[in-house]
């Protein structure tokens, strides 16, 4: 279980000000959770997701994973950015196999291992392309499979599709609902889509910013349902899915208006 517990965070800005960006945050990602972060710019998202990698510290409250208390990145967390980090010199398998190299594997256990992930995200064919070949699409999914390469607990994804085209962003959130359902992972979501928050979100926190903090928290089941159907249209043409999505509509509206206003 990855348990975050009151997070706050508070930064000092350089005009001399305090931005308080994280305000009390208590959520948890059970086994096989995709927790979902839903909110408008600068509400916290991804503050929240660096401190649950551990790249930034809370300045109250705490974040464990498995009783174990986070305080820097470590290979039972794999985190995968909007934009590809990938290293263009480096062939498609080589990028997925980087980190294998930190972990001690020898060369050819890097090598099946790397083709196993790239299996799993449908991109066999593409092993020893250089990504300047690939398309945005197919680069997140590389990203994707080299963040599995260490074999981490948790997969936190900071709005990973969200500079792709609409077609390929549904391809990709049905591709990780297939990589979730195969390997068991636990998920940290972010993004600004509703639709997406709905169709993959075993919990979604709805938040607003300025301090950021989560205003509404919904448990879903449509991830599920895809899972046992692969049926997209059905799902997102559901009237339950609708109803959501307005209700979710009407509260970052109103979060927002309470912002402008204040
Ligand atoms: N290093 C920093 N120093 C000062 N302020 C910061 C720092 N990082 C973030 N902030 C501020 O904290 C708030 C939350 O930022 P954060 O990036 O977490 O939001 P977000 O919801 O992820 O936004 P976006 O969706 O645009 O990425 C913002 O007001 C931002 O300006």
């Amino acid at each position: 279980m990855l348990q975050v517990d009151h997070a706050s965070v508070f930064f000092a800005a350089r005009d001399g000000r305090t931005v308080h960006a994280l305000d009390r945050v208590s959520f948890n990602i059970p086994e096989r959770g995709i927790v979902v972060a839903l909110g408008a710019s600068g509400c916290g998202k991804s503050t929240l997701l660096n401190a649950i990698a551990g790249f930034l510290p809370l300045s109250e409250g705490k974040i464990t994973l498995d009783g174990r208390p986070v305080s820097r990145p470590g290979a039972d967390r794999g985190v995968v950015f909007q934009k590809d980090s990938l290293l263009p010199w480096k062939s498609v398998i080589d990028n997925v196999a980087l980190g294998l190299q930190f972990a001690g594997l020898g060369k050819r256990e890097r090598r099946d291992r790397a083709s196993e992930l790239l299996r799993l995200v449908g991109l066999t064919d593409f092993a020893n392309a250089l990504p300047y070949e690939l398309s945005g699409g197919m680069r997140q999914r590389v990203g994707i499979a080299r963040a599995l390469a260490t074999d981490p607990d948790i997969l936190l994804m900071d709005e990973p599709f969200g500079a792709l085209d609409s077609l390929t962003r549904e391809q990709m959130q049905e591709l990780l609902v297939s990589v979730w359902a195969r390997t068991d992972k636990r998920i940290f979501f972010i993004t600004h889509s509703i639709e997406e928050a709905l169709f993959l979100g075993t919990e979604v926190l709805v938040m607003s910013p300025r301090p950021g903090r989560v205003v509404a928290r919904f448990e879903l089941d449509f991830v599920h349902r895809f899972a046992a159907s692969g049926d997209t249209r059905a799902i997102l043409s559901s009237p339950e899915f609708g109803n959501l999505r307005d209700e979710i509509r009407a509260i970052l509206h109103s979060a927002d208006h309470v912002r402008s206003a204040a």
